[in-house]
């Protein structure tokens, strides 16, 4: 059933104080934000029109794409990129107060991206402690903070350590220190969002699908059409199309925006190749 509107409400990762919620927040402000539980739910929100916008990870500088973010917009929803938010993310081990002491712990528990993210860390320091995926960091957090009785503990940021009480055990237990995450801000229309703090440059990601008949060459003629117009890509990663074994399509980011001379150019080209082009739209980039 379709929620009403709530004008000018976004929807997040939550609960309160995930990295996804600090990405909404900067942007935001912290007012009118909704936490939901998982990915889909928060992009079916938007999609439905429950909320105007959603804040969702899409790529882990360590991890690489959140593969949920990125097959969800390719197969399940119109929706569209109206900017993009990088943030440094930087885990610390958490547990509850009463358990600061604890010798071992019975299981640590967090996000798969995080767990991923801390995978030396946790292999070398708590090798034969199981790991335990959660919907997010602060969901990790706020489980910790709810069972004092269990010697158990989290991983995630600090704000969520603060949030929910807990003690930092470790901190800046993720592998590599350039770690970083971008997160999509979803809407139903074809828009920019354009605050004052973003960076200038507009970009534009496509997903692309080759043509049915296998051709050889077929992607080389793709990026063709990039090259001779010198429209520069920083990201193409191809997905599974669920098809079939060897059937993919091509997320393409390209740093120019969709309505450019050149850009309608390659979009006529791709077309004319026998390409599918799903444009997620052109966007704003923003830090913090
Ligand atoms: O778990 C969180 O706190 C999230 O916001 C999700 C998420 C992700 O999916 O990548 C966001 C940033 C970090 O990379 C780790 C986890």
């Amino acid at each position: 059933m379709m929620e009403h509107s709530t004008r000018g409400a976004i929807s997040y990762l939550g609960p309160k104080a995930s990295f996804t919620h600090l990405a909404a927040a900067r942007l935001f402000g912290d007012d009118n934000l909704k936490p939901y539980t998982t990915i889909p739910e928060c992009i079916e929100a938007v999609a439905e029109g429950a909320v105007d916008y959603a804040v969702v990870p899409v790529e882990n500088a360590l991890e690489g794409s959140v593969s949920l973010t990125v097959d969800y917009l390719f197969h399940d929803v119109e929706l569209y990129v109206a900017a993009e938010i990088t943030s440094p993310i930087e885990q610390h081990l958490l547990v509850h107060p009463d358990n600061r002491d604890a010798d071992a712990f019975e299981a640590i528990y967090s996000h798969p991206q995080a767990l991923a993210q801390s995978h030396k860390f946790l292999y070398y320091t708590y090798r034969s402690t199981p790991l335990e995926q959660m919907t997010s960091t602060a969901a990790a957090a706020k489980m910790v903070s709810e069972l004092p009785e269990r010697a158990i503990a989290a991983i995630g940021n600090e704000f969520s350590a603060k949030t929910y009480g807990l003690t930092i055990l470790e901190r800046n237990i993720h592998d590599f220190h350039f770690n970083h995450t971008r997160f999509f801000v979803l809407s139903r229309d074809n828009q920019k969002l354009g605050l004052p703090n973003h960076k200038g440059d507009v970009k534009t990601t496509l997903m692309i699908s080759l043509p049915a008949d296998d051709r050889s060459g077929a992607l080389h003629q793709v990026l063709s059409v990039f090259a001779w117009r010198q429209l520069n890509l920083t990201k193409i990663e191809s997905r599974p199309l669920k098809t079939g074994l060897g059937d993919y399509f091509f997320i393409v980011d390209v740093t120019e925006d969709a309505a450019a001379r050149m850009m309608q150019g390659a979009f006529e080209e791709l077309e004319a190749l026998g390409c599918d082009v799903k444009s997620l739209g052109s966007y704003y980039r923003y830090e913090g």
